[in-house]
């Protein structure tokens, strides 16, 4: 089995809004493991695109990362850090969120790179997208000429970070080598006559080639994470899958990670050897891919699935569960399973927090997690919460 790249631990994201505090995500635990596709599915604003700007440390004011860990396995970076960050390492991971602010920075390029729905949120619409693939490319070199070793320690704010903050005017820097590698990432992505299309602007080009410009950009540090926010959802089905097919060619040859977020159950079912099912900011069950859509155990699972899940169906969308999901405010959210309001088999055992737990042994699988208590009990009518589930209840 392969090992974990990434081991994501009790992360947990808030915001601090006029409105309150705002709870986006809430002691999230998942692993990623070395070159599979890990899915992240669930319905609007269950915190997906939150969990992956924490994971990269890109939460913006008001929202603020207060308790987690993001393990990262790099045995060098170990190294580097294990006498001066004691507790940032254990063995060859080190905890992310724990290095200095340098070394983060730092590691966005080489380490996780992302791609997300609107490629214009990634291109400069003024500078011929080669150039900006060019300019990502020379980036990650002088990053990779100038060790981080020496800026860590020494600087604290290093010559790779100030390339990477400052808006150097490209023309002037990028060296031939790095347009010639540009060149090189734009067919590698399959966009064709590349040459001729690295001088062209982005809006020149359609949506499903500034899509793959995005990926060569993304590509540029040879990142071991790729992390793919909603990537095709703005596209045609046909487009969809044709980068949805680059993602995966470019995983399996490249070795890489890839963390995919989406809602269409038929991307998770196509791309994904694992997936965690978020909802209301938690992740409420993971598992391989087989197990969580096959054997679900978390009613969330089976209602999102619906009755019937079908891995082969082309398409399968989110099937719409009753109710609403529910407000992310800490005021509002109670001290209950969050899932209760809308759960079919709510019982009484549900109004209090529940913690993860392995699923059954009925359809245990390996590492299947599970926030309800039906991991551990079974279902039972007469303690039910919501009327219109229970079946009728006899006399005896
Ligand atoms: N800048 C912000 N300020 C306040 N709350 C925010 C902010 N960004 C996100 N949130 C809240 O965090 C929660 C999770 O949002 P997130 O964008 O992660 O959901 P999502 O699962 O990615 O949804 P979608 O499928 O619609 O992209 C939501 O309740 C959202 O309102
Ligand atoms: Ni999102």
């Amino acid at each position: 089995m392969s090992q974990e790249l990434l081991k994501v631990r009790n992360l947990t994201t808030r915001f601090f809004t006029e409105e309150g505090q705002v709870n986006a995500v809430e002691g999230v635990d998942f692993d990623v493991r070395d070159g599979e596709v890990f899915g992240i599915v669930g319905e609007s604003g269950s915190g997906k695109s939150v969990t992956a700007l924490s994971l990269i440390d890109l939460v913006e004011s008001p929202g603020r990362i207060v308790e987690g860990e993001v393990w990262y396995r790099d045995a060098e970076l170990a190294d580097e850090h294990r006498d001066s960050h004691p507790s940032a390492v254990d063995g060859d991971y080190v905890d992310v969120r724990q290095l200095p602010e340098a070394t983060r920075r730092w590691l966005r390029g080489p380490a996780f790179a992302t791609i997300f729905q609107d490629p214009m949120s990634s291109l400069n619409p003024t500078i011929p997208v080669g150039e900006q693939i060019a300019e990502a490319v020379e980036v990650q070199r002088r990053a990779r000429a100038n060790p981080r070793r020496t800026r860590s320690r020494t600087q604290g704010y290093g010559l790779a970070s100030y390339f990477v903050d400052s808006l150097v005017p490209s023309r002037d820097y990028v060296s031939d080598e790095s347009h010639e590698r540009a060149v090189e990432l734009l067919d590698r992505v399959g966009i064709p006559d590349p040459e001729q299309r690295a001088e062209e602007y982005p809006h020149e080009f359609s949506g499903g080639m500034l899509q793959r410009a995005m990926v060569a950009q993304a590509l540029a540090g040879e990142p071991d994470v790729l992390i793919a926010d909603e990537p095709t959802t703005a596209l045609d089905v046909t487009i969809q899958a044709q980068i949805l097919n680059l993602l995966k060619d470019l995983q399996d040859e490249e070795g890489m990670s890839v963390v995919l977020i989406t809602h269409n159950l038929g991307v998770i079912a196509r791309m994904c050897q694992r997936v965690g099912v978020m909802y209301a900011g938690e992740v409420v069950e993971r598992g391989s891919l087989e197990d969580v859509f096959e054997n679900p155990v978390h009613p969330y699972t089976e209602g999102l699935l619906g009755s019937i899940p079908d891995l082969e169906d082309p398409a399968p969308r989110l099937s719409p569960i009753e109710g609403n999901v529910p407000s992310l405010l800490d005021s509002e959210m109670g001290e209950k399973c969050y899932f209760a309001d809308r759960c079919p088999k709510a019982m009484e055992s549900c109004l209090h927090r529940i913690d993860e737990h392995d699923a059954p042994a009925s359809v245990e699988g390996v590492d299947h997690r599970v926030r309800c208590v039906l991991a551990d009990r079974e279902y039972d009518p007469a303690e039910a919460l919501a009327p219109a589930a229970a079946p009728e209840v006899s006399d005896d």
